[in-house]
């Protein structure tokens, strides 16, 4: 191991070189599942981090040795200033991607190519407009799946990320992946996590265990083995004979991945959190603003990560995560 990887590798071994940034808390969506229906309490502009700023703290991050960043939000396509943020990361030696809903990829399509940023995983919970409308509160369907096609005819790499939610989307299942069979995505079915405000309930979950065995009935699947790099991945990936694409879950409830965990993350106020579901904060941006050193505090951040995240005892074992009262909404958060 290196000396520059040392401040980033936890007690348990895990080497943190995935940085996740998130831009803004606004969003031009409102989905249920991700913010609470009366809106959170924005933080103030002046305490939001400026395009200078996210590249200078990313930049000790990347000296550090991470080597992936992905932007997040919010919708990090809403920063007016996103092409300036990603003129400016794009100078550092990590790969870029971002995760967004797509409805202002044909905004941005150019700087996205200008820059390499060739990974995009866009959010899109159904097939049906109507559908879209309910879950999102905006109509905004068509534009979404426009900018889906635009992608692949502009040959980027697209993951389409579909929360399950009992009762609401879990009948697109079968839907969801017959798309894979003419279009060289990777759906991935993510476990309905609880956040401030998204009134989680276990009995709204879709588990990995109940969405492969659905899927098994309509299809004979091949588990996708992991490349090197691939290793610490939030999903386990199938593919079907034949077709183009492939699709994936990820299990945070019920088969939780934290002993592969390589992910930090930066929220638009400066904020670094160790865990998703951790409500204890690391402010960064202060100190980087009075001109101080911020390694100590990624260190101990780091050198407090727990082992499994909240409300685990085992890391397999099926068991609610606590949800802290005082952490975030995840639109604060950056999934
Ligand atoms: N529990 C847990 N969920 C995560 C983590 N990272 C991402 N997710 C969830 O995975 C879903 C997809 O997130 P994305 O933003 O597409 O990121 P990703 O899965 O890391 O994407 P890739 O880099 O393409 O593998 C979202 O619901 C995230 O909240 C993590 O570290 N822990
Ligand atoms: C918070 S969003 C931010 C980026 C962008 N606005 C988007 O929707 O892709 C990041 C990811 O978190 C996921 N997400 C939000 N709330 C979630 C929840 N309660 N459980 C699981 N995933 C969630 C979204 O589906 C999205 O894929
Ligand atoms: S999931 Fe993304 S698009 Fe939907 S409200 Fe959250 S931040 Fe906005
Ligand atoms: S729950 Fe926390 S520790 Fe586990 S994979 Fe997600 S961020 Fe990492």
């Amino acid at each position: 191991m290196t000396a520059s990887n040392t401040i980033l590798t936890d007690g348990f071994g895990r080497r943190h070189n995935y940085l996740r940034i998130s831009l803004l808390e606004k969003c031009n969506l409102r989905c249920t599942y991700c913010m609470p229906a009366d809106g959170i309490v924005l933080s103030p502009k002046a305490s939001l981090m400026t395009a200078d700023e996210i590249f200078g703290i990313a930049q000790t991050f990347a000296q550090n040795g991470v080597d992936k960043i992905r932007l997040t939000g919010g919708e990090p396509l809403l920063r007016k200033d996103f092409p300036e943020i990603v003129s400016k990361l794009a100078v550092l030696d990590v790969s870029l991607s971002v995760t967004t809903n797509g409805i202002l990829i044909d905004r941005h399509i150019d700087v996205l190519k200008q820059f390499n940023v060739k990974k995009i995983n866009l959010s899109l919970d159904t097939l049906v407009s109507s559908k879209f409308a309910s879950i999102t509160l905006r109509n905004q369907f068509e534009k979404v799946i426009d900018n889906l096609h635009l992608l692949l005819n502009n040959d980027f790499q697209v993951k389409v990320n579909v929360v399950l939610i009992k009762g609401f989307n879990d009948n697109e299942i079968v839907d969801f992946v017959k798309l894979t069979q003419f279009l060289p995505i990777s759906v991935r079915f993510i476990e309905f996590m609880p956040f401030a405000g998204n009134e989680w309930d276990r009995s709204k979950m879709v588990s990995q265990n109940e969405i492969l065995s659905l899927v098994e009935t309509q299809f004979s699947l091949e588990e996708i083995q992991k490349l090197e790099d691939e290793k610490n991945f939030t999903s386990r990936n199938y593919k079907i004979k034949g077709f183009q694409g492939d699709f994936g879950i990820i299990s945070s409830i019920t088969n939780p991945f934290c002993d592969s965990c390589n992910r930090i993350r930066l929220t638009a106020d400066g904020k670094i959190k160790n865990c998703l579901f951790s409500n204890s904060e690391t402010d960064l941006l202060t100190p980087f603003r009075n001109g101080e050193s911020i390694e100590n505090l990624i260190s101990e951040s780091i050198q407090n990560k727990k082992r499994v995240r909240a409300g685990m005892s085992g890391i397999n074992e099926i068991n609610d995560p606590v949800l802290h009262s005082d952490n975030r909404s995840m639109i604060a958060i950056g999934g």
